[in-house]
């Protein structure tokens, strides 16, 4: 069962095999000298059953495999059962055992399709057409606001994942956007981000959005409380909050205590997990901003990638490969991160919208079977879009000394075909180009014959590129609602076969709980140097270095 140790599995003794006895000999440069057909060989194409239209290529020639390799990695998914794993998923059964929740993001995007059990499924489609019915009267503008305005300004106040999907899809469809309808969101407890952003608002046009699965969190509550003081000095009865503030939650009774009404409450469930929740109610701002049908479209590529990857056989599974690529770098090379390099100002979010995804859900040195892990789990992930990136961190990914795998991200088109689309080949040349750098890099030999006999060895040596830095390229042919669903569902579903081979649970997050739970004994001991007690000396040092300071 899922939760053994992943290094017990004979797949994972024989990759360590493989790899201390031929990574010396895993070359690119030699690997595709020798065999004209690895492309074809490493790279695969998606197009989802629903439609044609959103499809994408994955090329993973550029890394350190072979086909035994890929194999055995393979190998590895099957004794870890992620495939059963996977239906256990699909069908509702409670693989977030820590909570005991089953894990159904993929039924916010199921249409119906697929059978699950589970309390809840059948009320999403109620909760679509809420949304639909909603986001038709707000953009319409025959939602009003107080004093009769149409609503021109929304403001989602959330965090975590009820803060960086709806952010993350809304700039990358920007184009999709209504331009007249200004969006914001305010996540940081730091009243700089709420303060700022009201700045930027009309109380009598601007529709506040809360957006908390528990509607306990203290960031979100705290700001949605300053929010509605906000909105009160100016609109007076508390009447008018109904058609400025709306929940999107899972907690009706602490909703209805903020005073929102149930009517304006839009309800997801407990086997959403809050990083995963984008496609629930959390998707309310985006479907806001893009219009109920594209959000749709959103939802429906993601659902064509969770087709694929309940049923691709697991060579031509691209969530998979991609899975077993980041293992066998993270765990036999030792690589400690990985980038995310969308070369689409659209995705410039993409990379901080993982880091959530990822890093929270395999962040986790425990197994479900309760044992310490004697191997690396989720990888660091970073990232920036390209070409801003070129020109600040992608020197160490070139030259320095780590191994960092990652993966290009771009569109053949542009929405902004500007200046007969000289900007987009630029930049596509530049996606083309670093991996291809980052692979083959620059010999000795090259670098003498281009500088001449009289360089100085220094010099030479400090312009090889050693190359052999692996990277998957994925290319599809313009930006829409249904890929950027089909891309964001292939990653989740990485992180979920990860998540199975290492044996950890990447549906919960405790790790997060002891920050919170120190922060708020804290709060409480702020005022009076004499009332801060039970710390170290670093934090009692610190804590009256600010009580000396503080004004108010
Ligand atoms: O949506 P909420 O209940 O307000 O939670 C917001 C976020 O805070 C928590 O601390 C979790 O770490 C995140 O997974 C979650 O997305």
């Amino acid at each position: 069962m899922s939760g053994r140790l992943a290094s017990e599995y004979p797949a994972w003794k024989k990759l360590q095999q493989i790899y201390d006895s031929e990574h010396g000999k895993l070359v690119l440069r030699d690997l595709f000298a020798q065999d004209p057909q690895r492309f074809s060989k490493f790279s695969r194409e998606f197009t989802s059953p629903d439609d044609a239209n959103v499809t994408f290529l994955l090329d993973f020639s550029k890394n350190l495999i072979t086909e035994p390799i890929l194999g055995t990695l393979l190998d590895l998914v099957r004794e870890a059962q992620v495939e059963e794993y996977r239906e256990k998923m699909f069908s509702g059964e409670h693989i977030n055992t820590s909570e005991d929740r089953s894990v159904l993001h993929v039924a916010l995007r199921n249409f119906d399709e697929f059978k699950i059990n589970e309390a809840g499924v059948d009320e999403v489609s109620k909760v679509l057409a809420h949304m639909k019915e909603f986001t038709e009267a707000v953009r319409s503008g025959a939602w009003k606001g107080y004093t009769g305005k149409t609503i021109n300004t929304i403001v989602n106040i959330g965090i975590g994942g009820s803060d960086l999907g709806p952010v993350m899809v809304t700039e990358a469809l920007k184009p999709y956007s209504k331009r007249d309808l200004k969006a914001h969101f305010v996540s940081n407890i730091d009243g700089t981000h709420l303060a700022e952003t009201l700045l930027e608002c009309d109380p009598e046009t601007t529709l506040f959005i809360i957006a908390s699965k528990t509607f306990t969190t203290q960031e979100t509550i705290t700001n949605a409380e300053s929010a509605r003081d906000w909105f009160l000095k100016a609109a007076k009865d508390k009447a008018h909050v109904a058609k400025h503030f709306v929940a999107l939650s899972t907690n009706t009774k602490a909703v209805t205590a903020f005073g929102i009404s149930e009517a304006n409450m839009f309800q997801f469930w407990d086997w959403v997990g809050g990083r995963y929740s984008l496609w629930s109610a959390i998707g309310l701002s985006i479907a806001l901003v893009i219009g109920y049908d594209n959000f749709e479209k959103l939802l429906k590529g993601a659902h064509g990638m969770d087709k694929h990857f309940r049923t691709a056989p697991l060579e031509k599974n691209l969530p998979v490969l991609l899975a077993v690529l980041g293992i066998w770098y993270n765990d036999f090379y030792g690589s400690q991160t990985h980038a995310l390099l969308p070369y689409d100002q659209y995705l410039h979010k993409f990379a901080d919208y993982f880091q959530q995804g990822d890093m929270e859900s395999n962040g986790k040195s425990i197994t479900k079977g309760g044992q310490r892990v004697n191997y690396q789990t989720g990888p660091i992930i970073w990232g920036a879009a390209g070409t801003n990136g070129q020109h600040s961190f992608y020197q160490l990914v070139h030259q320095g000394t780590k191994l960092i795998p990652a993966d290009f991200i771009a569109p053949a088109t542009t929405h902004n075909p500007i200046a007969n689309s000289k900007h987009h080949r630029i930049l596509l040349s530049n996606y083309f180009a670093q991996p291809e750098a980052l692979a083959f890099g620059k010999t000795e030999e090259e670098v003498r014959k281009e500088l001449g006999p009289t360089a100085s060895d220094p010099l030479v040596k400090s312009k090889i590129f050693e190359g052999n830095r692996p990277s998957n390229s994925i290319i599809f042919p313009l930006l829409t609602p249904g890929t950027l669903g089909a891309l964001i569902a292939l990653y989740e579903h990485k992180i979920f076969t990860q998540g199975v081979v290492w044996g950890i649970n990447s549906f919960d997050q405790m790790g997060v709980e002891l920050g919170k739970l120190l922060a708020k004994n804290i709060l409480k001991q702020l005022d009076k140097p004499e009332d801060v007690t039970g710390h170290d000396s670093s934090t009692t040092g610190l804590i009256h270095y600010y009580q000396k300071w503080r004004k108010e």
